[in-house]
Order: C-alpha cells, then structure tokens, then sequence
C-alpha cells in the first residue's frame, strides 16, 4: 500500500527525525548490528523519513560500562546508514563529556550530516565549541535540551538562545522523561519561538510515559516547531518515543505535510522495524513512574537490572531519582539508591 487516503487541507510543513536506531538503541541495551540498521534504515528511507539518526543511545561514545557497551562500533552503523540511504540524511547524537570532540568529526567523515548535541536543559554553555565545530564541517546541527521538564519556559529559552548563538540551526524541547504534558510542550515551544526567532528553527522530541508522544507533538507544531522526532513502532527508552507512524497518520488528517507516505511507514514499522525489536516498548507501571516522576527515560533498563541484581522494587528505585532529579549521565547513582534500598530494612 502507498498511497495515502487521507484529505488533505493546506497546513504547515515539518521534517521527521526518526531516532529508531538511536534512541531505539536504549531499548535494545545498544546491540544494534550492521544488518539491522541497514534494513531499517532502507525501509524508512523508502518511506521517505528525511532524516534517520544512528548512535549508541548514549549518543557517540557512549559505548562503555556504564552506558552498556555496543554490539557495533556505532561509527561502523553510521557508515552502513549512510551506504543504505538514497535520500535521507542520517544524523547522529553526541553529549558533550560522553563523547568527545573528535567523535564528531569522525561522524562527519563517515558520511553524517546532521550533527545533534544534547545537554541537560540548564547546561546549554557546554556545546557552544561542538556547534561550532560542526558549522566549520559544514553539518547541519540540532541542540538538545534534556530533561526540558524540569525548568521553566523561560528559563528554558534562555538556554535555547545560547545554542542559537553558538551557531545550533534547530533547538529542540526534549522532553526525555516523558513527563510534560499538553499546554506545557506547548509554552516551552512558543518560549523557544519567540527566544531564537528566525535565528534557529525549534524542533520537540517526545517520550510515551504518559502516553502523550502524539498529542504533545501536535501541540508542538501548533506552537511553530518545524522539526518533530518519533522512533517507528516507538522503539525508544522508557515507553518508547512519539509513534512515527501514528504521528504521520495524524498529520495527514490534520493537514500538516511531513512528505512520509503512511501506508509505507505503518508497513516498516510492522514488518521491519518490529522484529529488530527484543520486545514492544510498553505504557507499564514502570514507564509511567518514570513520566509522572519526571524520570530520564533511558534509566529504564538499569532500574529493571539493578532491581533484579539488589532484590529491590524497581519502581522505588524510580521515584528516588525522580526525588534527587537525576539527570541523564548520573546512571551510576542509580546503583547508589539500589544499594541503599538494600540496605533498608523492610
Ligand atoms: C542519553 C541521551 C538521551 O537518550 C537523549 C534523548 O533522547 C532524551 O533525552 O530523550
Ligand atoms: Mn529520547
């Protein structure tokens, strides 16, 4: 099936990341091989997703004890994405301190184009030289404000502006918990609109813990987002991200032109996308802890493993992070409130 049914009215137009093999790669404990990528990334190029992100979950770099290592050197992925795509740029993700700066232009040079640096939504100075470094490559470059959650609107803008400043082309409102909800995507959005005005575009990347990836992504672009992220079949930490295809349905009704075809992405996200997956990324108690606590999504794994390892209940585990505000990065105080729980007498 490829052709779209749906009626169309005139509506704004917004490009699709599709983070499957990025943040997809969480949910998969990073074992993502080079044959899974290139069939994914064949099927949603086909589908015509514009860009296809590839990475360790952790972004570049992250392969390593605390993160979970890699089946595949994620530098070897993102050359087979690139390989794969006829159309699509593949984009990758890096944490400054996670990765280093030699990551990126490694990235570049395998054929990446679309540089995303993520800092925690408070942190925004540390990537000023990695945009920087990216324009001087001439990538195209994205800014993450993790945790988005957890400021205010404007104090968020004020981040937004020092990436804007730094030469960051698209800043995005990140709502790694999966935690906000309706009117606040919409604030922040607007916020980050007025704060970059034609400096940066203003993009939102969604999490499902409290089954809101859609609706807020709509939101998202009602506020003037012109960039929107979801992983196909929500293969994403936590409860997985902003469905793709339920997405481009809803688009396609609404009259909001993303140039995938439906039909082609409903059938890769079906037949492709689903058996890569270990299992379906699910709305549970664990996930919606995780939303409700403002928890970083990809915590989810190491909360379930450090559970079963401590014999502790890994929904305390959740909301003693969610109590410290954890932010991403800190997954080894996970094992600290693992071991505390322990040690607590029942
Ligand atoms: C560890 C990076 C993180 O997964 C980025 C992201 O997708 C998010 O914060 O939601
Ligand atoms: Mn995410």
């Amino acid at each position: 099936m490829t052709t779209s049914m749906a009626a169309r009215v005139a509506g704004p137009t917004i490009r699709i990341t599709d983070s499957t093999l990025r943040d997809g790669s969480h949910a998969k404990r990073h074992q993502f091989t080079a044959g899974e990528v290139r069939d994914v990334v064949s099927a949603l190029d086909a589908a015509g997703i514009p860009v296809i992100e590839v990475a360790h979950g952790d972004g570049l770099g992250g392969s390593s004890f605390t993160y979970g290592l890699s089946h595949t050197p994620e530098q070897e992925l993102i050359k087979v994405a690139v390989a794969t795509a006829q159309r699509a740029k593949i984009a990758f993700l890096m944490l400054p301190g996670v990765g280093v700066i030699d990551d990126i232009r490694a990235a570049a040079g395998n054929g990446a184009t679309v540089c995303r640096i993520a800092t925690h939504c408070t942190e925004a100075d540390i990537a000023v030289q990695h945009f920087g470094l990216a324009r001087d490559l001439g990538l195209e470059t994205v800014g993450f404000l993790m945790m988005s959650h957890a400021v205010t609107p404007s104090a968020l803008a004020r981040q937004a502006r020092i990436m804007a400043d730094a030469g960051c082309q698209c800043v995005y409102v990140v709502d790694s918990a999966g935690a906000l909800v309706l009117d606040q995507v919409s604030d922040r959005v607007s916020a980050l609109v007025s704060a970059v005005g034609s400096d940066a575009q203003v993009g939102f990347h969604g999490h499902e813990n409290l089954g809101l990836g859609v609706a807020n992504s709509v939101l998202a672009v009602r506020a003037g987002a012109e960039q929107i992220d979801g992983s196909t079949r929500r293969f994403g930490a936590g409860a997985g991200n902003t469905p793709v295809e339920a997405f481009v349905g809803v688009c396609d009704k609404l009259g909001i032109e993303t140039g995938v075809d439906f039909f082609a992405i409903v059938d890769a996200a079906e037949e492709v996308v689903r058996p890569v997956m270990p299992d379906e990324c699910r709305l549970d108690r664990m996930a919606l802890i995780m939303g409700y606590a403002g928890v970083y999504s990809s915590f989810l794994l190491h909360a379930y493993s450090l559970a079963e390892r401590y014999r502790v209940s890994g929904a305390e585990i959740l909301v003693r992070a969610g109590e410290r505000r954890l932010v991403g990065g800190q997954e080894d105080q996970l094992i600290a409130i693992a071991r505390e729980l322990a040690a607590t007498p029942t």
